[in-house]
């Protein structure tokens, strides 16, 4: 169960949760925190020439009273800093009290090369800018370069968001509690944690399923259990059918790409539907995709009508324009239950922002078709502009918020790629590669959905499958990607994955 992520408040429910369970109080809870960190910090540094940890006033700090108590005990040199003492009476003073040498004043903290630094400023609790003092902490360490061990979070990075709040620390490793937090996987938080590790301090599963977290770290665990695998008696149209829209002549490779993506991720039949004048370019560089005439939305209908696809892909290539929205809106008006989904991505957003109500009305509509949007950054943009600008959410938030508003699934893109839906659930997907920044691989990823949904996936795992398999498949195929390489480079993704379902083929 350790794919849920807990947002701060979820983490402080669960904290008193777990002190009304028991057997640990907050000061047992703390205690195994400072006693799993300094265990960590003993095995991976043990040539460190001494160890400076730097205590907040809250219980952050008092996690790090207790590593520092036990690093002194396990034989380190170890120098204490402190911003603000802890309130009197609670469990940080209670640390503070055990730990036997006077702290010094934080705004004095100088490392020197070979030393460990253990930031326990703040964790969950950050709710400003760091102090001057605590920021200029951050800055030295870093001019240092020496290694810096995070409690729970770098201070100063915003365990909501990930954003930092004024100035960050920048860790080598992090250790938190329970269950990751979503500034341990949103940027630039993610990076500024360095290695997460994630221990046990004595909250149960129980606790956490009584918490009933709605985000998750899009790991196959999520969504494996849905992931279509060919039955015995399957044929091609059962398997399921995607019908793909193209562009214009010198704009068709993107629908080609999402074509292909779509029939190698397992539909059995995927057919382009062209323009005419785009029928040549794309007659010559198809085989086992089939290839219909569709100018109109008559002939469009008469496809749906006559080989009745589950699912269409709108947007890769189209262009930007008006005229793109309206044939998307009159195909919506036309569409009453089937086919059952849509997937809607680059030129589809990008002009649906001409009339994002429109849109957004078509597809609560009742007989609409489930949507999946795949926005990049400047297409969420464009089409939820008030949700992006809000500063006070997070991806998440904003990815959950651009959801409800749809009545779609959410893939909001990136290096931190967020998948939510309507009902709430999101995931962070933590597997990215920088390799997939290159021209039409957000064409194979609407293809991947496509495909997961044509055969029958719902399309929130649907939509976390497709991110999580398209950052697999360029892991595995590695440096010189190009994204007609994606489509191939699935197969040993999906050969593990066909593994992992016990498939005998
Ligand atoms: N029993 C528990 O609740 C447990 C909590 N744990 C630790 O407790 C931490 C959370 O503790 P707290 O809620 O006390 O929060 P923090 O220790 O993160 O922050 C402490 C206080 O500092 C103030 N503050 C926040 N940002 C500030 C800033 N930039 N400058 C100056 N002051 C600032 C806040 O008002 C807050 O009350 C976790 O990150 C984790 O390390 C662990 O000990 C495990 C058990
Ligand atoms: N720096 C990065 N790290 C990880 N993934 C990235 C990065 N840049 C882009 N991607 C991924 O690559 C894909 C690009 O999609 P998109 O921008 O729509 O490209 P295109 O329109 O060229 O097909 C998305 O899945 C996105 O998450
Ligand atoms: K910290």
């Amino acid at each position: 169960m350790s794919h849920e992520i807990l947002t701060p408040s979820e983490m402080g429910r669960a904290d008193k949760l777990a002190m009304q369970h028991g057997p640990f109080d907050g000061y047992g809870l703390m205690s195994n925190a400072g006693t799993q960190i300094a265990t960590l910090i003993l095995a991976r540094f043990p040539e460190m020439r001494c160890a400076h940890v730097l205590c907040g006033p809250g219980n952050n700090g008092g996690d790090g009273y207790v590593v520092a108590r036990l690093l002194v005990k396990g034989g380190v040199d170890v120098h204490l800093w402190d911003e603000g003492e802890p309130r009197a009476g609670s469990d940080a003073a209670i640390a503070a009290a055990d730990y036997p040498v006077e702290p010094r004043p934080l705004a004095d903290f100088m490392p020197e090369p070979g030393d460990l630094v253990v930031d326990a400023l703040y964790g969950a609790g950050l709710s400003k800018p760091l102090s001057e003092a605590a920021a200029r902490a951050a800055r030295v360490a870093k001019e240092s370069s020496v290694p810096v061990v995070a409690v729970d979070l770098p201070s100063g990075v915003s365990g909501e968001s990930g954003q930092i709040l004024g100035d960050a620390f920048a860790a080598a490793l992090t250790v938190t509690f329970a269950r990751k937090k979503p500034g341990h996987l949103l940027e630039p938080g993610r990076t500024l944690c360095g290695d997460v590790e994630v221990v046990d301090i004595g909250i149960s599963d129980e606790v956490i399923a009584e918490i009933g977290p709605r985000c998750f770290e899009n790991l196959p665990d999520i969504w494996l259990e849905k992931f279509p695998v060919p039955a015995l008696d399957t044929y091609k149209y059962r398997r399921g059918h995607v019908g793909v829209f193209s562009g214009s002549p010198t704009a068709t490779g993107a629908a080609r790409l999402s074509a292909m993506a779509s029939a190698r991720v397992g539909a059995g039949a995927v057919t382009v539907l062209s323009p005419t004048r785009s029928l040549a370019v794309n007659g010559a560089h198809l085989t086992s995709i089939m290839l219909r005439k569709a100018d109109t939305l008559d002939e469009v209908l008469g496809f749906l009508d006559a080989r009745k696809p589950q699912t269409l892909v709108y947007g890769p290539g189209l262009g930007p324009e008006q005229e793109v929205a309206n044939f998307l809106l009159d195909l919506l008006a036309a569409i009453d239950g089937a086919p059952e989904s849509l997937v809607l991505d680059a030129d589809g957003l990008t002009s649906a922002a001409f009339q994002p109500e429109a849109l957004f009305a078509a597809l609560h509509a009742q007989g609409a078709p489930k949507a999946i949007m795949t926005p990049h950054e400047g297409e969420f943009r464009r089409l939820f502009r008030d949700i992006a600008d809000d500063t006070k959410l997070s991806k998440v938030e904003k990815a959950r918020a651009a959801a409800a508003r749809a009545d779609a699934v959410i893939v909001y893109k990136g290096p931190d790629t967020v998948i939510a839906s309507p009902d709430g659930r999101a995931a962070i997907n933590s597997n990215g590669t920088p390799l997939l920044a290159t021209a039409g691989s957000g064409d194979v990823l609407s293809g991947l959905c496509a495909g997961l949904l044509a055969q029958g996936m719902p399309p929130f795992e649907a939509a976390c499958a497709a991110v999580w398999i398209h950052c697999e498949a360029a892991r595995s195929f590695g440096p010189g990607l190009l994204a007609e390489d994606l489509p191939l480079a699935l197969r040993p993704v999906l050969g593990d994955l066909f593994a992992r379902k016990g498939w005998m083929g």
